[in-house]
């Protein structure tokens, strides 16, 4: 065996161990597994492109094999880190498919069949760029980067093949492939880095949107979106409701049943909230067993009327292994007309009142509160 030889065969059997470490990770197919691939790819990168530019200047058969070994394995790692970052279930066996075919074309790239290569990198870049467009969770503007870049250098690829010269004069196509590659791989790299740093900002702005529990907006949320809201209903003139609502005798559920069924009908009741409301609505846990939701374009009517399918929907609930429970909760309606000038804490508190009011009255009950008129709340319902 050459050393040329030796060099292509020891960068597949290298991305073969690579591949079978990564199956070995924890959480395979996961985001974050991914992250040490695409770690390792950016060090290759650097280093793929360093020794392209010594490369383009002094071009040596042993130069040229390193420089085939290092492009194999960034390959190799880019499509793993595509994979799991794609966050679907693969299959050990495509993915064990995928080694073998690894090494099968870079032994036939050994023996200098550049066309092979060239047809290998412009398939791994197509699929790599599929894996991206079509990521569960959606594509954000680093994987469409990355997507159209890897596109990119396929055409490439495909255009060296076939639009160049003879098969086997391999000098012009490569040479128009290594100048390419530069600016495509460096572009890749940055849309890689910020298709990471947006998915990290993402990932930051949603933990710290929603409730852990019932993965539902937090009181946090709801305060930063209703400044957007009553900036809207003061331009266009609409008014503005408010739900609010606290689970009965939550703490009898609690110590009856357990904690755990507790927490599990707070998310079915969490889940029933969102179920009936529409998408404009704001609905978020405040704490403990107390729910609001935030309507904009919304009159008491047709807020009170929501509140009433929001009380049988929770009426409705029954907790798988404790069937026989029922659950209510007492809501506080407010409204706020543009002329009324209202805000967030107001309404909450005119609200929180009524609900109060709900509470006295027997509970699972809804009350309404007007926002001009001081502790003017009519019990609404008594059910
Ligand atoms: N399981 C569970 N319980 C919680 C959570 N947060 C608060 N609680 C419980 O909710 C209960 C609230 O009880 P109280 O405020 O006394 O009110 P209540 O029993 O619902 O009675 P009323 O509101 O008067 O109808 C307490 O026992 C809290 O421990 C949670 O995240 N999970």
């Amino acid at each position: 065996m050459d050393t040329q030889t030796a060099a292509a065969v020891s960068g597949a059997l290298l991305g073969l161990v690579l591949t079978a470490a990564s199956m070995q990770l924890k959480g395979f197919g996961g985001q974050t597994a991914a992250r040490p691939m695409f770690r390792a790819f950016f060090l290759l990168v650097s280093l793929y492109l360093l020794l392209l530019t010594v490369a383009i200047r002094r071009d040596g058969p042993a130069l040229a094999l390193l420089l085939d070994l290092v492009f194999a394995t960034c390959h190799s790692l880019f499509i793993l880190g595509v994979i799991r970052r794609s966050e679907r279930p693969f299959p050990r066996g495509v993915i064990v498919l995928w080694g073998a075919l690894y090494l099968a074309v870079s032994a036939t790239a050994a023996s200098y069949r550049v066309q092979v290569g060239l047809l290998y990198s412009a398939s791994v870049f197509l699929l790599g760029a599929t894996l991206l467009l079509y990521r569960r969770g959606g594509a954000n503007l680093g994987d469409r980067g990355m997507a159209i870049t890897a596109i990119a250098w396929s055409a490439s690829c495909l255009f060296s093949i076939f639009g160049l010269g003879k098969p086997d004069d391999a000098s012009p196509q490569l040479t128009l492939s290594l100048i390419f590659a530069l600016p495509v791989v460096t572009a890749l790299a940055v849309c890689l880095f910020l298709s990471y740093v947006l998915d990290d900002r993402e990932d930051l702005r949603n933990q710290a949107a929603r409730d852990a529990l019932t993965e539902i907006h937090n009181r946090r949320y709801l305060f930063e979106r209703a400044a957007d809201i009553f900036s809207l209903m003061r331009r266009q003139h609409t008014p503005v409701s408010l739900i609010m609502l606290d689970v009965d005798h939550f703490k009898w559920i609690n110590d009856r049943l357990g904690h755990a069924t507790g927490d599990q009908a707070l998310r079915a009741i969490a889940r029933s909230l969102t179920q009936d409301s529409r998408l404009e609505d704001v609905v978020a846990r405040m704490g403990g067993e107390e729910f609001a939701v935030l309507m904009p374009n919304t009159t008491l009517p047709e807020a009170m009327a929501k509140a009433e399918r929001l009380r049988r929907g929770i009426e409705a609930i029954r907790i798988p292994g404790a069937e026989s429970e029922h659950i209510s909760a007492s809501f506080g309606v407010v409204n706020g007309e543009p002329a009324d000038r209202p805000n967030l804490e107001t309404m909450l508190q005119r609200a929180d009142e009524a609900m109060y009011r709900a509470k006295a009255a027997g509970r699972n009950t809804i009350a309404q509160a007007e926002l001009g008129k001081a502790d003017s709340g009519t019990l609404g319902q008594r059910h």
